[in-house]
């Protein structure tokens, strides 16, 4: 124990300031929601500026760390507390790059003013030593672990004690009852990033007195913060200083004992990947459920039709057939292009295609790269025999990597992804498992045949250039494909997805595997093109650069893997001075910043679309033309036919849906409290009550999208309290959301269309590739339903730019194509006019009639509920307040006071906004 005694009391010295760090982290993200990836970048900064305040410009050093820290602190928090606003109606991917785009800036910036050389950092605390038992400890070391733990202990008593403080506690939980209370919630969560940004750069630079002034390093710092941030649960602030201590400790202690062994000698450095992503894989889901919507990607308002994308395909490859001729002495650097675009292609599936983020890929590019010199030198498997299978060896790794995406949100999958490749590097990559024992290299064979000269330098650029054809014809074939389908509709909204039977954890893990598989291709492919691999040529801070560059990206693929890639490789091929890979980093991360202002939706080139065009009439398509801008008013459903009941199968009276005892709680907050309802097949019941009455929560948790939710909940008959979003919707369960779901980058036939395929495609793998022959069933149900909604003029049009109306239309028909029987529709009349409520109110009685559906409606237009329900529930605070048929809840004293007022005109034609729930925000609409 004794010999230990010393690096206990280094770790806890590094353990305070990754503490400190985790517990800054972890404020921002508590009051912003939004997840800090620059924290380490700023510890650098900070290091860098109490440097040349002291070092260069001779400032004597307490006003140097004031200046470095809280004034710096409160400046930088400020303009990251804007940012974070702007941030927090972005998509997840902006949100992290735009982060990473700081990091980029600012490791760039250094790196071109100082190099890659670490500077000496001044030992400005007091060095005096005290001897402990056998150990001796230092005054610097004592005061960082004083000022850490001093630090956290005034924050949490700030936090708990403090109005201020529990004003900061309450902004995530309700920034609009804050307002109320007459606190801004903008001045409090800028005061929450300025002290969570005091906290990074303080421990910047308490780190930098160990690590000396070191970019990398102490941009890694993040990796600590993370780690310690998990360890409470990214929620409480002394866990994580806890965590963080225990990081430090624990890291101390393997050094002492794992740095003579080969595979043991990185795990000191890697240990706060291992904590953190066992965290991410072992910590119950409610613990790390953000209450963030899903907001995809920017997209393009216009795709060209397939066959000029073809066209437009084959003339890419015509011309980059031709490239031979002019490259000369760069031709090598062309072929590492065609193998990035490859990577582009694979990333962009990814995170363009179906809204997952990795930032791994480079290390799925080293595993490929490794596993072909293997196969190919040492198994002497044939040169496109072992392309193809070290593909497929990163496979399982994508797999296992995509286990974060089944359990959580997208944000802790990119920790996970960033926390993996991480530890790749550190554990793996200079061991004979990978690059050799100190990383020396492995060679990296070209395809030899007798009759075809493969191994020369454009002989190999041939070669490359068929494969990208190969992996651009299998990532449009594939987008075209049911899990292609799939995949943009996991992207545009995942609750959606699942709620219309498909497994999506299936369909991550499928888009993780098909990934892998591209990013080990090109991987190998680059190393070829390279001769010799080494670590440097899979840098993990590669991936934070593809992600930034794939989400910066326009067009369809290959054409941004192919903008891409040339930024990446060719600029620095051409222009050699040694400074430009900072330059364009600096640029890239400038561009990822820059990201905040991005509209959601993308105009393409007038020139893009007018040549497209031109090459359309030749090849005889019809181009779709730009997005019709929406009209006001959907057409009314009454006018359409009703056609034959299809898909859902009819049931016998008496049975429904049944909820017992049902419990939801949010922390303190009881939403719905021991709630019990029936709703019969073949009748419409109502759940009304006031806003926050719990009625959302109600179905989130029938629904099974609240898995902490308690209570029974049965279907005709059968229990399905504990089955899966996707088993309920399999079992006959239909939803459509308040705050609509749909998907939005789709047309209204494809939206409807999905409502029955994510049914057909289930849980199964194979049956969410391939659609089999289940076309006709979803082309008919899709039929059906936009007639009986009344939209099937609407078919073609894109989803985004419909009205509010033709939105809760087509929410509704995706839901009638499915196969349920037993729907819950939530404010499904919100948005529509008078004409068009009453038409919807026609519409749900036809269907009821006709499929024997039962319906649960959540409505604030009270005369829609009493003139359409059998039955109606009510809902105040969570608990039931009050059941009965339309004429009891109407006389009942006890629902008028609490809900629909005293005086509130229910009967004759007049419609009633019940939302507000009192006479005072009535809202009256006389016909
Ligand atoms: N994910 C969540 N985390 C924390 N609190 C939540 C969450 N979802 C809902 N709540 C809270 O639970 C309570 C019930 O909310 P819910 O959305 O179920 O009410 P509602 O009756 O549907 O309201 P409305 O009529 O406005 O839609 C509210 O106080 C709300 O702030």
């Amino acid at each position: 124990m004794r010999d230990l005694l010393p690096f206990i009391i280094l770790g806890l010295t590094s353990g305070s300031a990754y503490g400190l760090a985790g517990v800054g982290l972890v404020l921002t993200y508590k009051t912003s929601g939004v997840f800090n990836f620059a924290f380490g970048a700023l510890g650098t900064l900070a290091a860098y500026v109490f440097y040349s305040l002291n070092v260069s410009h001779g400032l004597p050093w307490p006003v140097a760390a004031l200046l470095s820290t809280v004034v710096l602190g409160a400046v930088l928090g400020y303009v990251f507390e804007l940012f974070a606003r702007h941030l927090s109606h972005a998509a997840l991917a902006v949100r992290i790059v735009a982060m990473l785009g700081i990091v980029l800036v600012i490791e760039g910036a250094f790196l071109l003013a100082h190099g890659t050389e670490s500077q000496t950092f001044p030992t400005f605390l007091p060095d005096n030593r005290f001897k402990v038992f056998d150990a001796y400890v230092s005054a610097s070391q004592l005061i960082i672990m004083g000022l850490a733990l001093v630090l956290t202990l005034g924050l949490y008593v700030f936090l708990h004690r403090t109005r201020l403080g529990m004003a900061m506690r309450a902004v995530v939980d309700d920034p609009a009852l804050l307002d109320l209370a007459g606190t801004r919630p903008a001045t409090v969560r800028r005061i929450a990033w300025m002290i969570g940004t005091v906290c990074a750069l303080m421990s910047g630079i308490l780190l930098a007195q160990s690590t000396n002034l070191d970019p990398v390093t102490l941009t890694a710092l993040v990796a600590q913060a993370f780690a310690a941030a998990a360890l409470g649960a990214f929620a409480s602030l002394p866990a994580a200083y806890a965590g963080g201590l225990a990081i430090g400790v624990l890291s101390a202690i393997l050094t002492r004992y794992a740095s003579s062994s080969e595979y043991l000698a990185g795990l000191p450095a890697s240990l706060p990947f291992v904590v953190l992503f066992g965290v991410l894989v072992v910590l119950p889901r409610r613990r790390l459920a953000t209450r963030l919507q899903s907001i995809p990607l920017p997209r393009a308002a216009w795709t060209a039709p397939l066959r000029t994308q073809i066209f437009f395909c084959l003339a890419a490859l015509a011309a980059l057939a031709f490239v031979p001729q002019f490259s000369g002495d760069h031709i090598g650097q062309w072929a590492g292009f065609l193998a990035v675009a490859i990577m582009f292609l694979s990333l962009g599936l990814l995170v363009r295609t179906s809204g997952q983020v990795s930032l791994c890929h480079a290390g799925f590019g080293a595993i490929g790269a490794v596993a072909f010199s293997k196969l190919a030198t040492d198994a002497h498997l044939p040169w496109l025999l072992a392309l193809l299978v070290a593909g497929l060896v990163v496979v399982p790794i994508g797999a296992v990597i995509a286990i974060p995406a089944i359990r959580l949100s997208g944000l802790y999958l990119a920790l996970a992804t960033f926390g993996f490749g991480l530890l790749l590097q550190n554990m793996f990559y200079n061991t004979s498992l990978m690059f050799g024992l100190n990383g020396y290299g492995v060679p990296m064979p070209r395809p030899h045949l007798s009759w075809l000269d493969l191994e020369s330098d454009t002989g190999f650029y041939y070669v490359v250039l068929a494969v990208l054809a190969a992996a651009t014809a299998t990532v449009i074939a594939l987008t075209r494909t049911r899990l292609g389908r799939l995949l943009r509709a996991l992207s545009d909204s995942p609750r959606a997805l699942s709620m219309g039977g498909t497994s999506v954890p299936t369909t991550q893990v499928l888009v993780f595997c098909v990934s892998a598989f591209l990013a080990g291709i090109s991987g190998a492919l680059l190393g070829v093109s390279l001769i010799q691999v080494d670590p440097t040529s899979f840098n993990p801070t590669l991936s934070l650069t593809y992600l930034a560059l794939i989400v910066l990206a326009v067009g369809g693929p290959p054409w941004y893997a192919l903008v891409q890639a040339a930024g990446l490789m060719l600029i620095p091929a051409y222009v050699t001075s040694g400074s430009v890979g900072y330059w364009l980093q600096i640029v890239f991360g400038l561009f990822a910043v820059l990201l905040i202002f991005s509209p959601q939706t993308r105009q393409v080139p007038r020139w893009v679309r007018l040549s497209s065009a031109g090459i359309a009439r030749l090849l005889g398509e019809r181009d779709t033309g730009p997005v019709p801008a929406a009209p006001d008013a959907a057409p009314d459903p009454g006018e359409a036919g009703l056609p034959s009941p299809s898909g859902a199968a009819e049931r016998p009276a008496g049975e429904g849906l049944r909820v017992d005892s049902l419990r939801v709680r949010f922390g303190g907050l009881v939403a719905v409290d021991h709630l019990a309802l029936a709703a019969p097949a073949g009748e419409i019941t109502g759940l009304i009550g006031p806003n926050g009455a719990g009625k959302t929560s109600t179905f989130d948790a029938i629904c099974g999208l609240n898995p902490a939710a308690q209570g029974r909940v049965q279907l005709h008959g059968r229990d399905i309290s504990r089955s899966s979003p996707p088993a309920r919707a399999a079992a006959g369960l239909g939803r459509t959301f308040q705050q609509m779901q749909l998907y939005d980058s789709l047309t209204v036939l494809e939206n409807v269309q999905l409502g029955r395929e994510a049914a057909l495609a289930g849980r199964g793998p194979l049956n969410q590739i391939f659609a089999g022959r289940g076309r006709h069933v979803i082309d008919r149900a899709a039929r059906e339903a936009l007639h009986l909604c009344g939209i099937a003029d609407l078919s073609d049009r894109v989803v985004g730019s419909l009205s509010t109306g033709q939105r809760r239309l087509t929410e509704l028909a995706r839901c009638l194509a499915g196969p349920f029987d037993l729907l819950l529709l939530d404010e499904p009349s919100s948005g529509l006019d008078a004409h068009e409520t009453e038409a919807f109110g026609a519409l749900l009685r036809r269907v009821v009639a006709t499929r024997g559906v039962g319906i649960l409606l959540v409505e604030h237009d009270m005369s829609l509920v009493m003139d359409l329900c059998d039955h109606i529930f009510v809902l105040d605070f969570g608990k039931p307040l009050f059941a009965g048929s339309p004429a009891e809840v109407t006389a009942s004293d006890l629902v008028r006071s609490a809900y629909l007022g005293t005086g509130g005109p229910m009967a004759g034609t007049d419609r009633v906004d019940a939302s507000s729930g009192n006479d005072s925000h009535v809202r009256v609409e006389a016909q």
